[in-house]
């Protein structure tokens, strides 16, 4: 299966692709997740793209595009991938799309996560993520914050992200609107899309992709 996964940020994307891509044994990809690790191991690819996501801005495309490309090639993704924050706005939309007729693959879904803008912002300003699981980012801590503190699940130490607080969340979702919502749209035009909300339990909301993503086949 070749799934898109959309929504603000907040939406809780990389948590429900975590637990997606392990229902649907397919990897998760996650353009952000793949940012932060060029940050981590301080590659040039990480220095350029670490101006725009401090920002809260969009990394330029010709490097995003290329880092995707390069992602969706290796093995493991040769039967199917969940990508997650890519595409995201309608240049990337189009040159996945390339690729993929490049490739004679299709997508079979996009699921697009709703939630209300004042929830994203009290989720993301208050949301305290977990080092463990690989360096991979699957524990949120939302009420009450702690910076400091660990993980309930795991013991694992406690971080804000750089980018999470209040006045850059509120520039990312005006990023979103604007470059973002549009591929809605472009895929609804593909008849691609399955709306679905992404208020509830964790588990709740996984269960409602799931069937989403049943009926959508
Ligand atoms: N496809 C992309 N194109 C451009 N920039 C991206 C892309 N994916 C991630 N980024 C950068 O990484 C940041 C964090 O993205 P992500 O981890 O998906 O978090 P969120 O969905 O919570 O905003 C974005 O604000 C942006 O700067």
């Amino acid at each position: 299966m070749r799934i898109v996964l959309v929504g603000p940020p907040g939406a809780g994307k990389g948590t429900q692709a975590h637990l997606l891509a392990k229902t649907l044994s397919i990897p998760h990809i996650s353009t952000g997740d793949l940012f932060r690790a060029n940050i981590g191991q301080g590659t040039p690819l990480g220095l350029e793209a670490k101006s725009y996501m401090d920002a809260g801005r969009l990394v330029p495309d010709e490097v995003t595009i290329g880092m995707a490309k390069d992602r969706m090639l290796q093995p493991d993704a040769a039967k199917g991938f969940l990508l997650d924050g890519f595409p995201r706005n309608l240049g990337q939309a189009k040159a996945l799309d390339e690729f993929l007729a490049e490739q004679g693959i299709v997508l079979d879904g996009v699921l697009d996560l709703e939630v209300p803008e004042d929830e994203v912002v009290r989720r993301i300003a208050g949301r305290r993520l977990c080092r463990n699981d690989g360096g991979h980012v699957y524990h949120v801590d939302y009420n009450p914050p702690k910076v400091s503190g660990v993980c309930d699940e795991c013991g694992g130490e406690l971080y804000q992200r750089s980018d999470d607080t209040e006045e850059k969340v509120r520039t990312r979702l005006e990023v979103y609107h604007t470059e973002t919502e549009p591929i809605i749209d472009y895929y609804v035009q593909q008849g691609l899309v399955a709306t679905i909300s992404a208020l509830g339990k964790v588990d709740e909301v996984t269960q409602r992709a799931i069937e989403a993503l049943k009926q959508d086949n």
